[in-house]
């Protein structure tokens, strides 16, 4: 089975089990990868209806499956170029004598996948994604770009290359007339890109806010809007400062799973390095996590810490630390460590999560919540 067969079966198993609005996402996704203007447009148009018709689950389902139908005939031509499309070697940069310093940071990244950055506030996440983007000249260390696209200019790089800080610029007009305006530069006819638009507004949630003005939109609809004005450039190396600020708990893992969805096309994939202080949602889609402190980086694929052979624990209770210690100990406890909300439990390698679950069950402790954070790049927040 190729990946776009696997794709469109995920589709429709996600469409069988009334996964209707993750299936909807998908089935878009699979759509873009076709780059086909009446793909498009039979989207263009489920959507439309789709809004109109918010109950009629049975309607959007057959209608999915049809479209999907056209999907299936559609030949995908599957990016294969395995190689890492920005290569950073020994990055250093300094703001000046006894200020703060980033690196050396090495790193490489292949389209397709995602980076996360993290770290606390002030530890070098804008600096190391405004040096990856070249907005900041490197002290020391070489970084260079394998781009598909023919570079000649800096224009060509920053349509290849983008980077959207925290903070985007004010823009006036609807958000549409907005969008259609960067593909009024590609010479592409009127109709085309009428459909190119529709189509990355629905993709991108922003149906019902096609007709908004900048300050009628939340920062977090800013943000899409942001997203798709930059997807439509179809870059190389997408660099996020922070997209998930602003948003609440749903709405990340939302834009989350798009961003990895959209950056994955079958055709056209996106390497994407993304800083965000939301640790767990941000390790779910990540490819790899990296992690600065001081500047100073290690990445959680690099087991090259104290702690990369202990079972490391999270637990939240209710209940006294010396009765959680007291049922722990006999697991090889090493070390409890309480950051005034929550209990940092590390055992020795030979104990396992479950066994810490079955004491925990079989104790008096009442546990709120509890999580294995061994592999998590949490551990290093909570050292
Ligand atoms: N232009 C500059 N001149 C001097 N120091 C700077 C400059 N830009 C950033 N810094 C310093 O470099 C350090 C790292 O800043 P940076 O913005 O890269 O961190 P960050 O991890 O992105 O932080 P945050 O999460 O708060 O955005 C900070 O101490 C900051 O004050």
């Amino acid at each position: 089975m190729t990946k776009s067969e696997q794709r469109i079966k995920d589709v429709h198993n996600f469409l069988e089990n009334n996964d209707l609005v993750l299936g909807y996402r998908k089935l878009m996704d699979c759509a873009m990868d076709t780059q086909n203007m009446t793909i498009y447009k039979a989207v263009i148009e489920l959507t439309d209806w789709k809004e109109k018709h918010p109950d009629d689950n049975k309607g959007l389902i057959s209608r999915s499956k049809s479209i999907l139908e056209q999907i299936s005939k559609f030949p995908i031509d599957e990016y294969a170029n395995d190689s890492s499309v920005v290569v950073g070697k020994n990055l250093i940069k300094s703001y000046g004598k006894n200020r703060f310093a980033l690196g050396p940071v090495s790193i490489g990244i292949k389209k397709g996948q995602v980076y996360g950055l993290v770290g606390e506030n002030g530890n070098g996440k804008t600096t190391l994604l405004r040096l990856l983007a070249k907005e900041l000249r490197l002290n020391q260390g070489t970084l260079d770009y394998n781009l598909d696209s023919e570079i000649n200019n800096e224009y060509d790089l920053r349509t290849r290359l983008v980077y959207i800080p925290q903070r985007t610029k004010k823009w006036y007009g609807s958000l549409k007339d907005n969008l259609k305006f960067v593909l009024s530069n590609y010479g592409i006819s009127p109709e085309e890109n009428e459909t190119r638009v529709l189509m990355m507004i629905a993709r991108l949630g922003l149906w019902n806010y096609k007709h908004l003005k900048w300050r009628e939109l939340s920062s977090g609809y800013k943000m899409r809007f942001e997203l798709a004005r930059t997807l439509l450039r179809q870059p190389e190396i997408l660099l996020l400062d922070e997209p998930l600020a602003n948003l609440d708990v749903l709405a990340q893992q939302v834009i989350l799973e798009d961003l990895k969805s959209i950056c994955n096309s079958l055709n056209n994939p996106i390497a994407l390095i993304l800083s965000s202080q939301q640790l767990y949602e941000v390790e779910k889609v990540s490819d790899k996590v990296i992690f600065l402190k001081n500047g100073k980086y290690t990445d959680n694929s690099e087991n090259t810490d104290e702690t990369s052979n202990s079972l490391i624990i999270e637990i939240e209770t209710n209940s006294e630390r010396d009765a959680l210690k007291t049922s722990l100990a006999h697991l090889n406890l090493e070390k409890l460590v309480f950051n005034g909300g929550i209990y940092i439990a590390y055992f020795n390698s030979e104990t396992t999560f479950a066994s810490v679950l079955e004491v925990l069950g079989k104790s008096n402790i009442e546990v709120v919540y509890t999580r294995n954070i061994s592999k998590s790049t949490r551990r290093f927040f909570v050292s």
